[in-house]
Parts: structure tokens; sequence; C-alpha cells
């Protein structure tokens, strides 16, 4: 490969990735000094382009923020006016009620928001404290100086499709150097992958784990929209063969967001998180609130589940990871934006104080401290064993155990002390053989929808003119060990139709790779059970443009 010279830009701290995490952290850093320079790379479209979330807003991390962000226009409206759980059974549920559930469940005084909306209003109030922001740049490579992390590499375009070689018209992007790098892509950050790898930051802990959450807007009819009401459920349709829940939170406009999320270490190849989702909508209770209404987007996004045990050493020389690059999701309340928050303003700070006492491309341990040991750790520690116990035990047991330790853990200590986690997502998949298929309905075309028709509705988009940012690392993977073990589960558990096995009379079955399609959800890269999938950034604006997410 040729030797790629680039220009170069420096700055004081280098941030990737502007969600909540990486505008937070932009922010804080302006706040404390105005003259220190802040840039944060983005690879949408534009700034709330790919952020998939609830969401239902937690304001403690904004609250350490921005103490007046309800005087400043930010689209954070709806208060949450009444919650629901429901265990749900083929065709009917049982309302499970709020008074055993532990505080920290509650969601009195959270908002229902939309996170890339958030995001937007974020990227502008950190765009007037002088933050250079920058979408539409992919950071595709980290820099190093010896062995720190000195800087990333942004913007390159246009690399021959077959060759992965500078093709005509090829821009090969810049170095962007900072004293401190910030990685807030998060879940599954690649360049975070990279750095937990080099570092070996995970040793000692556990895999991270991980589910797959998928979500539409839906516009309903006013006489069944309730401004202000969360409603979660679990049961039906997974059952036992696969861990996870809904989510529908009504916000303005008389829309309703409507969520799906399959925790990602089942073991039935066979399962097809998608059509999971699409079932799970004709259940009455949701078919009702949802007939005669129109679905008008759709996405998915993986999310972090390992909490507590999972959380990698978070810093090394010249980087730390933030939010959920991390992993910072309390699972049970299904929140992860304020401690992504909180862990942008903690990071902002550690390298303020560094900066200010003439450091530079050394492990901010000041950050790591105070996510382990402040508010981040405290919301975490306290919920750490409800997931070991749902995937050891099941459901009730985690409702049950989980529940009795949140409670108690709230008076300070465990009835478990600290469950582990067990294997990997990917090493969970089991042979295809030892399950059986699942047989799934056909989509209406009113409820439910195919999965391509519905990848429409994320308006994602990539130029074809550009090398697949799927990597195989050994091509022959797919064919010769996924599928004769597995049946391939990579036609099943993207939630984009990005991976086909397309079998024609006559010829040896091909392995597909669409990745136009592709939504930039993580899931391929965590549950392949080979490992061999590898997802690196696309040209930058490539991946959904999701509206109000
Ligand atoms: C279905 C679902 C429902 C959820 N519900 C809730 C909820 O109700 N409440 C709640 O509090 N939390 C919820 N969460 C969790 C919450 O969304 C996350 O905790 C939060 O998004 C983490 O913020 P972040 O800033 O770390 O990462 P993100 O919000 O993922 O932002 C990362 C940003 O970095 C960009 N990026 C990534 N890699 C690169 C790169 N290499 N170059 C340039 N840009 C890059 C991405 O495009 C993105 O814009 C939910 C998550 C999911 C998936
Ligand atoms: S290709 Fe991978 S990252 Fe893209 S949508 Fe499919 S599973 Fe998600």
């Amino acid at each position: 490969m040729s030797q790629i010279t680039r220009e170069k830009m420096e700055y004081d701290v280098v941030i990737v990735g502007a969600g909540p995490a990486g505008l937070s952290a932009a922010i804080r850093l302006k706040q404390l000094d105005a003259d220190l320079s802040v840039v944060v790379l983005e690879k949408g479209s534009e700034v709330g382009a790919h952020i998939l979330s609830g969401a239902v807003l937690d304001p403690s991390g904004l609250d350490a923020l921005l103490p007046d962000w309800r005087s400043m226009g930010a689209p954070i409206k709806t208060l949450v006016q009444e919650d629901n759980f429901y265990m749900l059974g083929p065709a009917g549920q049982i309302r499970i009620p709020n008074f055993p559930m532990p505080p920290l469940m509650n969601n009195h005084g959270n908002y229902i928001v939309s996170m890339a909306n958030v995001c937007r209003w974020m990227a502008g109030v950190a765009e007037g404290l002088g933050v250079e922001i920058f979408p539409g740049m992919s950071c595709s490579e980290l820099v190093f100086d010896g062995d720190r992390v000195a800087g990333v590499v942004a913007g390159e375009f246009g690399r021959d499709p077959a060759t992965g070689e500078p093709g005509a018209g090829y821009e090969p992007g810049m170095e962007l150097l900072g004293k401190y790098v910030f990685l807030s892509e998060g879940v599954r950050g690649s360049l975070a992958k990279q750095v937990i790898d080099r570092y070996q930051l995970s040793k000692g802990h556990c895999p991270q784990k991980y589910g797959l959450g998928m979500k539409e807007i839906w516009e309903i009819d006013p006489a069944k929209h309730k401004l202000g009401t969360v409603t979660h459920t679990m049961g039906w349709p997974l059952g036992k063969n696969a861990g996870g829940g809904s989510f529908i939170y009504h916000l303005e406009n008389n829309q309703v967001y409507v969520g799906f999320v399959v925790h990602l270490n089942y073991e039935n190849p066979h399962l097809y998180p998608y059509m999971e989702f699409q079932r799970f909508k004709h259940h009455p209770m949701v078919a009702d609130l949802l007939a005669g209404g129109k679905r008008v987007a759709y996405g998915a996004r993986a999310i972090s589940e390992g909490g507590w045990q999972s959380m990698p050493k978070m810093v090394a020389p010249g980087v730390a990871l933030l939010g959920c690059s991390v992993g910072m999701v309390n699972v049970p309340r299904i929140k992860g934006n304020h401690n992504a928050m909180l862990s942008g303003k903690a990071a902002a700070e550690a390298a303020h104080a560094a900066i200010k006492a003439g450091r530079q491309g050394d492990e901010l341990a000041a950050y790591e401290s105070e996510v382990r040991g402040g508010a981040i750790g405290r919301d975490l520690k306290k919920v750490r064993n409800v997931k070991p116990l749902w995937s050891k035990y099941g459901l009730v047991a985690s409702l049950m155990g989980g529940g009795l330790d949140m409670w108690t853990n709230t008076l300070g200590f465990s009835l478990f002390g600290t469950l582990k986690h067990g294997k990997s997502d990917a090493a969970a998949t089991g042979l295809a053989k030892d399950f059986a298929p699942i047989d799934y309905p056909k989509p209406d075309g009113k409820l439910s929808f195919d999965r391509l028709t519905n990848v429409a509705y994320s308006f994602t988009n990539h130029d074809e003119a550009q090398p697949a940012h799927l990597k195989l690392k050994d091509p022959s993977i797919p064919i010769a060990v996924n599928l004769p073990k597995y049946a391939e589960p990579a036609q099943r558990y993207c939630p984009a139709g990005v991976y086909e096995v397309v079998a024609e009379e006559g010829k040896d079955p091909r392995f597909v790779i669409n990745f136009q399609n592709c939504v930039h959800c993580k899931t391929c890269d965590i549950k392949d059970p080979s490992q061999n999938i590898v997802w690196t950034t696309p040209q930058g604006a490539g991946g959904p443009n999701y509206p109000n997410m």
C-alpha cells in the first residue's frame, strides 16, 4: 500500500462522536476554559443523523452539565406522566404493579425525548461556546506517537471499491491531533475496540454484553395517544428463546416510539430478532394502539448491557473512552444517556486539569476514578446482578432476585456480591442442529413490514463507489463454517438485511454483503459466532439519516 501524506491540525482535545457523551465533554471543556481548542468529529451527515435511543431521559446528567437547560430552549418538554409494566402472553397481559419495584425504576421526573434532537440542540450549545463540530467526518484510523494515541484520521474519501487502494479523486483526509483524544463513538466503537485490544483494557473485567434495539416511530390516532405515557413489556413473543422486551413511549405530535430489544446472548441461531419485533406488534394490546396509524421511521442500534462488571479500563496514554464506548447503560432502567453525559463532563474536567498542569498524552486516571467512584459507578453498581441473574436463571428469577438485590443495594448491601457474566454474546451462539427453526408469520404490511421496506424508513444511504465497510477477516468462513454450523445467522440477526446467502441452482452458495443498507447498529461485529466480521467506518455521511429518533 502506498505511503499516504496528510495535512495535520492540532487541538487541545479531539473528540470522536457527537452523541451525548462527546457533546457533553466538548461543552464542559469550553465552560472550564474558553481558550481550549476543541473539535468534535461525527460520521453522520449531520449531528443526530446516527443517534438512536429510547428515550426516557433521566435529566441528572444534563442538570450537572447545564443547570439552566430548562430555560435554554432544549427539546425536552414531555414529562413522564404514567409508568406501566406488563408481562405479555400471546393473547393477553398482566400488569405488574409499580409498588414492588425499587425507587430507582421509577420514571418520575424523567422526560420522553428524541435524543437525536437533544444532540442537535447540544451541538448548537457547544458551537455557541466555540467548539468546532464537523459532521460527515468518519474517523477511520488512530494516529500514534510512540505508544500514545495522538489523534485520528478523518475525512478520507475515494478508495477504489475493488482494490481498497486510493482511487481516482482520492482525498486522504486529515490527521487531527490532540493533547488528549476522547473516543465517544457509542456502543462497540470501531476505534474504541482497537484501543481496548491494543492496551488490553478488558483484562480482569467481564466480557461486554449487548442487546439489539430496534425502533419505529408511529403516528397514531389522537384518540389513543396519551402524552407522557411510558410502557414496558416482557415475555411474549420471545419467551424462553431470548431475553429482552419492548418499550412504547408517547411523545409529542401524536407520535409513539415503539421499540424492541433482544439480548444478544441468545443461543438459538435460528432466532430472527427483527421478526420477533414485527410479531410483537401483533399482540392485541399493541395492535390496538397502532391500528389506523402509520410507521414514519425505522432504525436499529446495539445497546451495551454488561454494566458495572464489564466496564473496561477506560484510559490509556493520550486517550479516554467515554459513554457507551465503555458501556454505561443501567440495564433494568434501560438508561445510559445520563451516564454518557456525566462521563463526558468527568473526562473534560480531568483533561482540563491535566492541560492546566502542563501535561499531555498521558493517562487521565482522574477520569476513571470519577466514573467508578462517582455518580455513574453508584448508578451501575446497584443493578449489577440483574443481567447475570437473567442470563443464568431466566426472566422470573431475575425479576425476583434482581428486584430484591436492587432493594438491598439501595440500603447499601448486596445479596449476591458481584455475579459474573458468562461467555461473550458471540460465543453464546449454539449449533443449528441443536435448535428447532422458528416459524415467523409473514408481515401484513399494515402493522408489520418486511425488513427491506422498513430499512427504507431509516433513510440510510452509502455511496456504492467505495469498498464495503463490513470486512471479513476470512472470506471463506460464512459459507465454509457459519452456514453448516450455525445456519449462517447473519442472515437473521442483521436488522437491515445486509447479509444474504444466495443459493442458485447448480452453483455453490454465495455470501453477499449489501453494505449500502447498513444502519450502523454494530450487531454483526458483536454476534458473528466466528468473530469474522469487522465493522469499519464507511466514507463520511454514509449511514442512516434518522429524523427524531
Ligand atoms: C433501542 C435503545 C433504547 C435506549 N433507550 C434509552 C432510554 O430510554 N434512556 C436512556 O437514557 N438511554 C437509552 N439507551 C441508551 C443510550 O442510547 C446510550 O447509553 C447513549 O446513546 C450513549 O451515548 P454515547 O454518546 O456514548 O453514544 P451514541 O449516542 O451512540 O453516540 C455516538 C456518536 O458517535 C458517532 N461515531 C461513532 N463512531 C464514529 C467514528 N469512528 N467517527 C465519527 N463518528 C463516530 C456516531 O455516529 C454517534 O453519533 C437506549 C439505547 C438503545 C439502542
Ligand atoms: S451490517 Fe452489521 S452494523 Fe450494519 S445493520 Fe447489519 S448488523 Fe448492523
